[in-house]
């Protein structure tokens, strides 16, 4: 069983990328095992401390469809004591004014739900006008925008896997 349960939705593809390449990251399948939202039970959550939620925002400050059909079932969920690191995928041009804001729903949710936070992130390096995802002016968790700054992510997804490792306290485990 791994450590890290990586839950993810995605419409065209770019969210699933990412979670592979964070997976590869943390070191394999190993150490993290990939959930695709929509093919999800609540239950599965169970089995995690260390959970990542993946989800890009769709449709003008939407959630993307499968984890807007999931959102209800969250509350059949127990978040006490978890761990949970947030990444999105978005536009931050296109959508200026709701960059990212799927990342802040469900984190927000998922905290009410008694999880607590990890991976926050720096706003410096966007220009956006506003976004649910920012919080004290940081961002929730990891931005990426693949329409934009495609050449940023996996550099990105470097520094955040080794922040997640320190946040999650795992960088002394052997299969990390
Ligand atoms: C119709 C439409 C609406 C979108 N709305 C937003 C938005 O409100 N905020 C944002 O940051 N990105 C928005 N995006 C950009 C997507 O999040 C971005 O293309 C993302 O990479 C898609 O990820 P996926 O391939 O995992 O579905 C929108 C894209 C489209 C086509």
């Amino acid at each position: 069983m791994s450590k890290i349960g990586l839950f993810y939705g995605t419409q065209t593809g770019y969210t699933q990328t990412a979670a592979e390449m964070i997976q590869q990251e943390f070191g394999g399948e190993n150490v993290v095992t990939l959930y695709d939202i929509s093919k999800t039970e609540p239950s599965d959550f169970n089995d995690y401390d260390y959970i990542i939620i993946g989800c890009p925002t769709w449709n003008v400050g939407e959630l993307q469809d499968d984890w807007g059909n999931f959102f209800d079932r969250l509350d059949e969920i127990d978040f006490t004591g978890k761990k949970v690191a947030y990444f999105g995928e978005g536009d931050q041009v296109g959508y200026a004014y709701s960059f990212q804001d799927a990342m802040g729903i469900l984190e927000e949710k998922i905290s009410e739900l008694g999880g607590e936070t990890v991976g926050y992130w720096s706003t410096e390096g966007y220009d956006f006008t506003e976004s649910k995802a920012v919080r004290d002016e940081r961002f929730v968790g990891l931005a990426l925008d693949e329409d934009n700054q495609s050449d940023l992510t996996e550099e990105r997804i470097k520094t955040w896997v080794a922040q997640l490792k320190q946040e999650f306290g795992l960088q002394t485990e052997a299969t990390v």
